[in-house]
């Protein structure tokens, strides 16, 4: 029997398991809303101690009313777990790079960039920085709002400034390098203290990977761990590999990193001169025909020009054009296909 977590939501499905926790579907017994709940174990004879999903509940409360962060209903101790109750989105940006065979039309990278930027920056303004910039941590939403990237898992996320004084935190090197080294900015492999510099790096890393399948390093072979990191951070310092893939990509790009690695730790990023490339990218290619603002953009600058209709063409390798909203659809259907499959199997997916 499906369990049922604060009286009043009734899981359904497993959505995904991460070092934190565990990501469960779930609807509300009254008004049917379905929402996503992640549980992280706290301590049984100390369920005061901090487990990562608390400490990621008030992140969210530092990050309430953006419309890109998903809202939190309920958060709290459910039978020995603290429950985190989610607004419900759909698929994450690894399994769209996964359902599209590994690449995504330019086009569609650009449109996600300015959203994804526009989310991060939003992040800065209040103070935290992420530290954890990868595909799956981007998900779309669903129903009216499947052309919407979300931010999510705040595990990893930092208050950057003193809250009281307002100051920055200091420099430090000599850090245990910490989050998705895949996409991580090349200080994080020199154990410097991150900023927002290395979020808007790791942030070009990813968009990256989402335009060429791979990135570069991803293919090294090391004999260890440490011997891997070493090798990743030379490539992405500047060697012929990163060179190569920036020849490949959009010119912008290399404006973009130049703008990342030349900020002093400290500095603000130019958030609008980053968004300015993704214009220009779309000004180039005639993508602002009729243009209006991202809803969602709850940054100061409200200079992003994205095309009218707002749709994310995304290209099979078949070479049928067809929308990202149908691919999260398909996402949806399969994902509910495969948790009826387990069901009829007599293997319940859901916890407990
Ligand atoms: N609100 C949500 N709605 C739908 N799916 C979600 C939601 N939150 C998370 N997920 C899915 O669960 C996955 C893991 O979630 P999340 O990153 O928050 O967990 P985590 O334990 O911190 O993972 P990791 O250890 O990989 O960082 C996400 O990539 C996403 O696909």
């Amino acid at each position: 029997m499906p369990l049922c977590v604060h009286g009043m939501y009734q899981m359904t499905e497993l959505l995904g398991a991460g070092s934190s926790g565990h990501i469960t579907s779930a609807f509300h017994i009254l008004t049917g809303t379905e929402v996503a709940l992640k549980s992280g174990t706290a301590l049984e004879d100390a369920p005061d101690m901090p487990c990562i999903v608390r400490y990621e509940a008030m992140v969210y409360s530092l990050l309430r009313g953006h419309p890109g962060i998903p809202s939190c209903k309920w958060s709290g101790l459910d039978r020995g777990s603290y429950v985190l109750t989610l607004e419900h989105l759909g698929a994450n940006l690894e399994q769209l790079h996964r359902l599209s065979r590994g690449k995504l039309p330019w086009k569609t990278v650009v449109m996600l960039g300015v959203q994804m930027l526009n989310r991060v920056e939003f992040a800065h303004s209040r103070g935290i920085i992420l530290r954890d910039i990868k595909p799956e941590n981007f998900a779309m939403g669903i129903g009216e709002k499947s052309h919407f990237v979300y931010l999510l898992d705040f595990g990893l996320a930092k208050l950057y400034v003193n809250p009281s004084t307002g100051a920055h935190i200091p420099y430090r090197e000599g850090r245990i390098p910490l989050g998705t080294m895949s996409y991580s900015s090349y200080n994080v492999h020199l154990g410097r203290e991150q900023g927002r510099r290395d979020d808007l790096e790791a942030l070009g890393n990813v968009l990256l990977s989402l335009l060429h399948g791979r990135l570069p390093w991803e293919d090294i072979y090391a004999p260890n761990k440490e011997a891997s990191l070493r090798r990743m951070a030379e490539m992405k310092a500047e060697s012929a590999a990163f060179r190569d893939l920036l020849a490949c990509s959009p010119a912008e790009f290399t404006t973009y990193f130049d703008h990342c690695r030349s900020l002093k730790f400290e500095e603000k990023p130019n958030y609008g001169l980053l968004r300015q490339l993704f214009s220009q990218i779309m000004e180039r290619e005639g993508w602002t025909g009729n243009t209006r603002f991202d809803p969602l953009d709850g940054s100061s600058d409200k200079g992003t020009l994205v095309p009218k209709e707002y749709k994310l063409d995304v290209r099979f390798t078949g070479g049928d054009l067809t929308t990202l909203q149908v691919m999260i659809a398909r996402f949806l259907w399969l994902r509910k296909k495969l948790s009826s499959v387990k069901e009829k199997g007599g293997s319940s997916c859901i916890g407990g």
